[in-house]
């Protein structure tokens, strides 16, 4: 089973404003709302392409209410750790520009950790733990640190989409997968990355510190996957960028739902990619379809 952890869920409120003006009333031409939060977006992808997951987490309120039952609505599994606030309300705001809002989170009390990480206790070495996104506030920063112990111990392989300070927690614990943009990955090694060449180089440095795989993605200027063994570089297709809100987490769910059906690194790859371009070129997560559609414009080559 794929567990996707999402500690920090959102209710992502997508808003379309054509002519903002800040300090203004504006009223929204479109707007919608969707479960959000990194790992409950991989859950969703990997259902769009026929994988199940369990998602968990901690949620709260009505907004908490709200993103369990979207996931039970799609069938998809969930077993979230209940806590007293509500969960955040994350604003997405389409202009002629992409604005984000995140919020904070609730509290998550010490009993409610330990409920959740029990639920580590019940997986074994056949499961894949996904770590994905911000760490509330109220939850110690090595929480991802703990997490991956615990996994370690159980030959659980681990993958993490994680920025800032808990991308560096994690490295240490050697993880099975991360995925990076470009910009995490400069912030990472204190650098400004603008060239294929250059994400390359560090990522090539996290595989010697002990990482297994390292995709990076560049938005529309292609990806990499760098291993040990080999590293290829990916084009992404030509299309109109509708929402690019969760194409991070497809290309994590399009990759997971590859390697989970025992395709080779090279495809998950390409199917990561084209799972990320499709959530772009979509104004929500890709569908099956949408992927396959775009699968035999990316073209991968090794470097
Ligand atoms: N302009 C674009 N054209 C085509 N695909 C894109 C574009 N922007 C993003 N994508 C797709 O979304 C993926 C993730 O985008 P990126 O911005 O690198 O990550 P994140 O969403 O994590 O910040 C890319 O690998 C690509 O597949
Ligand atoms: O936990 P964070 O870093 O605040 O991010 C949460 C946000 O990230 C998302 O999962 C989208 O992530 P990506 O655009 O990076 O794929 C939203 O659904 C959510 O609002």
């Amino acid at each position: 089973m794929i567990y996707t952890v999402t500690l920090n869920p959102s209710v992502d409120y997508i808003v379309r404003v054509e002519q903002f003006e800040l300090g203004s009333l504006n009223r929204t031409s479109e707007d919608s709302k969707f479960p959000g939060g990194k790992g409950i977006n991989v859950s969703r992808v990997l259902k769009r392409l026929g994988v199940e997951s369990n998602a968990l987490g901690f949620i709260g309120g009505f907004t908490g209410s709200f993103v369990a039952d979207f996931l039970s609505g799609e069938n998809i599994q969930h077993n979230f750790i209940k806590v007293s606030g509500d969960t955040r309300i994350n604003v997405k705001l389409k202009t002629d520009v992409e604005t984000e809002i995140n919020g904070v989170g609730p509290s998550v009390s010490e009993e409610q950790l330990n409920q959740f990480l029990q639920l580590f206790q019940h997986m074994n070495q056949d499961d894949i733990v996904l770590l994905a996104g911000s760490i509330p506030g109220t939850l110690p920063t090595s929480i991802y640190q703990k997490i991956m112990t615990i996994c370690k111990e159980k030959e659980i392989k681990v993958v993490a989409d994680v920025s800032g300070d808990a991308l560096k927690e994690v490295l240490s614990e050697k993880p099975f997968l991360i995925k990076p943009n470009h910009h995490e990955l400069g912030e990472l090694f204190e650098t400004n990355i603008q060239s294929v060449e250059d994400a390359h180089k560090y990522a090539k440095q996290l595989v010697k510190q002990g990482v297994k795989h390292v995709i990076v993605s560049m938005a529309g200027e292609g990806a990499l996957l760098v291993t040990d063994e080999f590293s290829y570089v990916a084009n992404v297709p030509k299309g109109k960028v509708l929402n690019s809100v969760g194409a991070g987490d497809s290309v994590v769910g399009g990759f997971l739902s590859a390697f989970s059906d025992n395709k080779s690194l090279e495809e998950a790859f390409k199917i990561g990619v084209a799972s990320g371009s499709a959530t772009a070129f979509s104004l929500e997560l890709c569908t099956k379809k949408e992927v396959e559609e775009l699968l035999p414009q990316i073209e991968v080559f090794k470097i």
